[in-house]
């Protein structure tokens, strides 16, 4: 992430993309290489080799990348850009299962590199199903693919989830380090290619009123809020192995969580910015499984309809076990013990299947202590509000009340809004963008480190396990299209505070 006004143009390099076959890179990587193309933000010397299990000719892959270019860019697209960018991909087959595809990778790379001058860099971009990350590593290292080579740089780039639970985590992590080092591993959260995800940190360290109130004194509490419209779609494989809080909590809520709470980094680099995530993130309180029962709420859409959509209940879904208990919303009280946010509830939730799609932050600041203005007792004056929006609406919002014109006084609440679109008129990205950028140019500063990963994931531990003992027990249902199960609400009321509503 340059802080420059002329954005860096990369190192001359190979991107090497294993999964190239998948949606994931039809869907997102290669409009988003695109999209650096058009920017002229790619080097010269590049070539893209995509890497398949399967038998494939370039013209094929070629094809294949283009008609995905077509349907999933984010801008129209120029064909003599894209012409261009295409005629970079090489397919080339390779196994982890088949380790001398591995070595007569390393040939086929070595010519292309040759005849592209690409000078040697590597960056290798796992964008496999994650039980494929370990033994694709694995063979990239044995392989010596990823020996480092005069001043040439290789780059390892992981997709997510990284692992299902704390142990998991580590294993990879050290798995991984054991191959590459911290700072040739790139672990993606596509949060952190969202433009409103990293304005969280210019709107916190680059304007002087928010500081002196972003604390335990001012803010009554924080609620983050994920909530996804979209059922589980054919995804029903992944996501009953997965559910709501593996497949959202530790990565893309605590992405939010740790830029809002986060302590103001040193230096705006990746070691200081890294760092103060994963102290905030280790900060978070570790509940016994009792406490995390009390301190959650999971639910499970039955049939409704969304908008005009008619959603199947989530255990009809193809590939969803039979009785499945997976969640598909997950609510979580959280507290964060350090001086900054000592007995400052954070309230997470996500869900699918939703009435509304919301991503947001909301940031609930203190009541005034006192209701000199008798007309509107003090608890019943409009709350406090700053509200981060991430998505559909991307933009700021501050809550506060004032006064209705007239001979007396009375009060209501108002609301002061930024809206990016209203002050920018920029392309539209797809935010992968930035991050497959800042592999190229080496800035890891919006990757996940593997303190960083571990910590989130040792926040959510007790919640995976006091879930899984209890199965079916205290697993809500909520109807498809509505706004999530009762009981979420329950979580603040029982607090003496409510979920903000959507608008
Ligand atoms: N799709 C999306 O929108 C998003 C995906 N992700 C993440 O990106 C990754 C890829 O997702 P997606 O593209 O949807 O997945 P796909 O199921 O489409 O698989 C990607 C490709 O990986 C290859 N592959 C599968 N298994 C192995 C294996 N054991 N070894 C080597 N290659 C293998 C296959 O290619 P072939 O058979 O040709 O070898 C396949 O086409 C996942 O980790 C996912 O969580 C993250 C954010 C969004
Ligand atoms: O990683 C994932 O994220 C998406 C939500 O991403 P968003 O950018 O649309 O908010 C989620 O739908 C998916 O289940 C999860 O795997």
């Amino acid at each position: 992430m340059t802080t420059q006004a002329n954005a860096q143009v990369p190192d001359g390099c190979a991107f090497v993309i294993f999964g190239v076959t998948g949606d994931l890179t039809h869907r997102l990587v290669i409009p988003a290489l695109y999209n650096l193309a058009e920017a002229n933000l790619l080097p010269e010397k590049f070539c893209v080799v995509g890497i398949t299990r399967k038998d494939m000719s370039s013209e094929d892959l070629r094809a294949s990348l283009m008609q995905g270019l077509q349907k999933f860019a984010t801008r129209p697209v120029d064909q003599e850009i894209a012409d261009k960018l295409l005629y970079c991909v090489t397919s080339v087959s390779a196994d982890p299962s088949d380790p001398a595809s591995f070595d007569r990778l390393r040939e086929r790379l070595e010519k292309l590199e040759s005849s592209r001058n690409t000078g040697g860099n590597r960056l290798f971009y796992l964008a496999t199903p994650p039980d494929a990350f370990a033994p694709i590593s694995a063979e990239l290292g044995r392989a010596g693919l990823l020996k480092e080579d005069g001043s040439a740089w290789r780059r390892l780039v992981v997709e997510k989830p990284f692992g299902t639970d704390l142990a998991s985590a580590k294993a990879l992590n050290d798995h991984l380090l054991s191959i590459v080092t911290e700072h040739e591993l790139y672990r993606i959260d596509h949060y952190l290619g969202k433009e409103t995800v990293q304005n969280i940190l210019v709107l916190r360290f680059s304007n002087g009123m928010f500081e002196p109130i972003w604390n335990r004194d001012h803010i009554d509490h924080v609620q983050i809020t994920v909530d996804e419209k979209l059922g589980v779609g054919h995804r029903g494989s992944f996501y009953d192995k997965t559910g709501a809080l593996r497949d959202m909590v530790p990565n893309h809520l605590f992405q939010l969580l740790s830029l809002v709470a986060m302590e103001p980094p040193a230096h705006f680099n990746a070691h200081s910015v890294r760092s103060a995530k994963a102290d905030v993130l280790a900060a978070i309180q570790v509940q016994r499984e009792d406490e995390a029962l009390r301190n959650s709420v999971r639910g499970q859409y039955i049939a409704g309809k969304v908008d005009d959509t008619e959603i199947p209940d989530y255990r009809s879904v193809k590939d969803v076990a039979q009785g499945s208990t997976t969640e598909t919303y997950a609510a979580l009280k959280l507290t964060i013990d350090n001086w900054r946010w000592a007995g400052v509830p954070f309230y997470l939730r996500t869900g699918k299947a939703l009435g509304t799609k919301r991503t947001e932050v909301a940031i609930k600041f203190k009541q005034a202590p006192f209701a000199m203005f008798r007309c509107t007792p003090v608890e019943e004056l409009s709350q406090n509000y700053l509200v981060i929006g991430i998505e559909p609406v991307e933009g700021i919002a501050l809550q506060f009340n004032t006064k209705i014109p007239g001979p007396t006084i009375a009060i209501d609440g108002v609301e002061m809004t930024f809206r990016y679109k209203d002050y920018f008129k920029v392309a539209p990205s797809n935010g992968y963008e930035t991050l497959l950028h800042d592999c190229m140019i080496g800035d890891n500063i919006l990757f996940q480190r593997a303190d960083g990963v571990e910590a989130g994931w040792r926040a959510v531990q007790p919640f995976i396990d006091a879930w899984a003992k209890a199965g079916a027990q205290g697993l809500q249902s909520y109807k498809a299209g509505s706004e999530g199960p009762e009981d979420a609400d329950a979580l603040l009321t029982r607090d003496g505070r409510n979920w903000r509503e959507p608008g």
